[in-house]
């Protein structure tokens, strides 16, 4: 699809594809998950890359103003697309997901209407959700304070029932109060899910949720009682300034009880508290749904970094041999290799493990609906864990991609400064990663001590059952090529997870109390969270293997891929496989000289791995990262665009500089 967008022009990336040694098509239908999954998104990315209305190769030189009138063109026109072509919802889905850039629109049917769907009762439901459906009502999702974001039982909004008018006075009793960052409050949204604490007969019931219009559907102005705007402008030029963040003040602003969500607790008539017989957690419901999804935004963003500096890398040369021959592509650097090629696997292994956290996503939703509790726990780790581990590394890689394409990765036409602008904060949103793998740990902490006292663990804690062995293993590994063995390598990351897991749990048992040992071992048991949550991604990256892939040589390309990505970890983390006992000094040599094998069989098929992700010149918006590799062509063209090249004089030389220049000429004539 990316050779359509392309147009038959000089293929300057042809000999790399040429060396591919598997069935490009057949990685698409691995990396997309299905065959159907790859023609859907084609179609859309199609659809997006070729209508004017959504371009965007001048974003990062538009204005605040500008950009934020051109976000809404852009949501308004998908929607009239969305409607004229009867899209599907997962037509729509991928159509907003191409068009790239962050909206309002994201937070309607990301946040606001999963949490009505999540918390709301069927009658709620039907009256909500028909207005939302239509786009009659725009609607965000109103957690987070200027005083409490990770803390949501810090929050301090209230929202108190008086059961003279059966209605709920929101109001924010302090300036920390004010609602601050939830996206599209700050100029778009009528309605929010507002959080607050339910005071009701005197009681603070802590943390619920709450339907409110904020602004008039006739003229659009903030209803009365409520003081609303925009945060103001975030990190890079383009990026997350599309969206509206907002700050709002509530000053006793009146709902009718009914906008009170009730499926998990109610309000009676009269005033009672009343407590449905599901886990309160549920009420964090939404923020699970959105950190799976998070997952799989992370190994886009991530594939298109990757994407961008592997076809750049191959078009680079600098340097050649001594006897003055051709100058060598940048890829070809050792360095370059061991830098950029675990990004690709890690790319791939995201994509996996998202795939993954999608179906666990779905289970764990249908064991609720029939009132089995059990998952829930796993699911808020292992959502909680990966949205961490993932985004953190993305964020991270988009840098490294940055410095791997040298000076002109810095150039806002290489399209990797405002990736990294957008996903960097990801870090931070939907719970800040270091707050989330905390409550990694304190699951971890927990099934160790289960698993003490003779209770089997299940799901992706399982491997912590197999205490007596993985406590004391040795590494198999023997030779280079032990390291291309699945077995060994889960063995090793498994028994790493669990020893750093005991090893914690056994230090906090040594403080005064459980609460001071946790706060004072909190960066070890970071780092016990991180191992487990890598060692999650690695199993499900050898699962994947062992489903039927299709295509010529594609199991074998993924194969080597998911050996990078294991033993990059190794490499980078031999600390802790080292002092946990996992593996030995010679072992951790091996298995980087493993790794230096992996990335000379991985170069030929480089180019034709980022390939696969199948995605159109417009989506990847990188003059660096063109399908057709014309890349000096592109950066050449693009810097034209430039406001500041509109005049050959700038602006200001009349005032500013052509005084200055004048008044030295003077003085050194002098
Ligand atoms: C480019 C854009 C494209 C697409 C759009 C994608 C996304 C949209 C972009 C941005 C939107 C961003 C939106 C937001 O950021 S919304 C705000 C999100 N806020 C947070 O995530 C806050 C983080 N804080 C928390 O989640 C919790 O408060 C925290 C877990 C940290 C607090 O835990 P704590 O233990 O202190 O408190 P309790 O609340 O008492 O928990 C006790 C108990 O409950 C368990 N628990 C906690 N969370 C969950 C959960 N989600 N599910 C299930 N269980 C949960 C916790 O482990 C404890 O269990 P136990 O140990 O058994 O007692
Ligand atoms: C771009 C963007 C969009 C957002 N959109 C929304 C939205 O739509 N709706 C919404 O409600 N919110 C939204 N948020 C808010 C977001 O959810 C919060 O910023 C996030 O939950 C982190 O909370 P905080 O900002 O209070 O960070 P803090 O909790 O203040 O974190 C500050 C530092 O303290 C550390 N820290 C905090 N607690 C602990 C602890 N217990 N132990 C160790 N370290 C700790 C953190 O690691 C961090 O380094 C958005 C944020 C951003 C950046």
């Amino acid at each position: 699809m990316a050779a359509a967008d392309w147009g038959g022009k000089a293929d300057h990336l042809a000999g790399e594809r040429a060396t591919a040694q598997f069935d490009v098509d057949g990685m698409k239908v691995a990396w997309a998950g299905s065959r159907h999954a790859v023609e859907v998104a084609d179609r859309m990315a199609c659809l997006v890359a070729s209508d004017p209305v959504f371009r965007k190769d001048t974003r990062t030189m538009l204005s605040r103003k500008e950009l934020f009138k051109d976000t809404l063109k852009k949501a308004a026109h998908a929607w009239k697309r969305t409607v004229e072509l009867h899209l599907t919802e997962e037509e729509a889905n991928l159509l907003r997901l191409y068009i790239d850039q962050p909206g309002y629109v994201d937070l309607h049917w990301v946040m606001f209407v999963p949490a009505i769907k999540g918390q709301g009762t069927e009658e709620q439901q039907k009256k909500w959700l028909t207005m939302a459906y239509k786009f009659q009502i725009i609607g965000t999702y109103a957690q987070t304070e200027l005083g409490h974001g990770s803390n949501v039982q810090g929050l301090e909004t209230t929202a108190t029932f008086d059961p003279s008018t059966d209605e709920f006075i929101m109001h924010s009793p302090t300036l920390t109060s004010s609602k601050w960052w939830p996206g599209g409050l700050g100029k778009t949204s009528t309605h929010a899910v507002v959080y607050a604490r339910l005071i009701t007969e005197g009681k603070d019931y802590g943390i619920h949720g709450f339907i409110m219009q904020l602004r008039s559907l006739d003229d659009h102005s903030p209803l009365p009682g409520i003081t609303i705007g925009d945060i103001g402008g975030k990190f890079g030029s383009g990026a997350y300034n599309s969206m509206d963040n907002g700050v709002m003040r509530l000053d006793h602003v009146r709902i009718p009880r009914d906008q009170m969500l009730m499926r998990l607790a109610q309000v009676t008539r009269e005033g009672k508290y009343v407590h449905s017989d599901v886990p309160k957690q549920l009420l964090y419901g939404t923020m699970v749904y959105v950190r799976q999804t998070i997952v799989a935004d992370a190994s886009r963003a991530l594939s298109r970094a990757v994407c961008i500096a592997v076809r750049y890398g191959a078009i680079r040369k600098q340097f050649g041999s001594k006897a003055g021959g051709p100058e060598t592509q940048v890829l070809n650097y050792k360095t370059q290799q061991s830098r950029l090629f675990p990004f690709l696997a890690s790319a791939y292994a995201f994509r996996f493990v998202g795939q993954w956290l999608k179906w666990l996503y779905t289970d764990v939703t249908q064991k609720l609906e029939s009132k089995d509790f059990s998952t829930l726990p796993e699911a808020h780790a292992c959502t909680a864990g990966l949205k961490s581990v993932t985004t953190s590394a993305t964020a991270d890689a988009i840098e490294e991609c940055q410095k791997l394409c040298g000076g002109h990765g810095y150039l806002n036409s290489s399209g990797l400064p405002e990736l990294f602008a957008v996903n960097l904060p990801a870090c931070t949103y939907e719970g800040d990663n270091v707050v989330l793998l905390l409550q990694v740990a304190r699951f971890l902490m927990k099934t160790v001590s289960q698993v003490a006292s003779g209770k089997q663990p299940v799901g992706t804690t399982a491997y912590m059952g197999n205490i007596q062995h993985l406590m004391q293993c040795k590494s198999v590994v023997n030779t280079v090529e032990d390291w291309l063995n699945p077995a060994a390598i889960k063995e090793v990351f498994e028994a790493r997870a669990l020893r750093m897991a005991v090893n914690c749990a056994q230090n906090i048992s040594k403080a005064p109390s459980q609460e001071e040992g946790f706060s004072e071992l909190s960066p070890d048991l970071v780092e016990a969270a991180v191992a487990h949550v890598q060692l999650i991604i690695v199993t499900k990256f050898i699962e994947k293997l062992q489903e039927d892939i299709l295509g010529h040589g594609v199991k074998e390309q993924l194969q080597k891929l998911c050996g990078i990505y294991a033993l990059h970890l190794i490499h980078k983390h031999l600390g802790d496989f080292l002092s946990t006992g996992c593996v030995t000094a010679r072992q951790g040599s091996l298995a980087n000289e493993r790794l230096g094998k992996l990335y000379a069989q991985v170069r030929p098929n480089a180019v034709a791995l980022v390939d696969a992700f199948d995605y159109t010149d417009h989506y990847l918006g990188s003059a660096l990262g063109r399908y057709d590799g014309d890349v000096y062509s592109a950066l050449y063209k693009e810097a034209w665009k430039d406001p500041l090249n509109e005049t050959v004089v700038p602006d200001g030389y009349q005032e500013h500089l052509r005084p200055l220049l004048k008044q030295q000429l003077k003085l050194s004539r002098l």
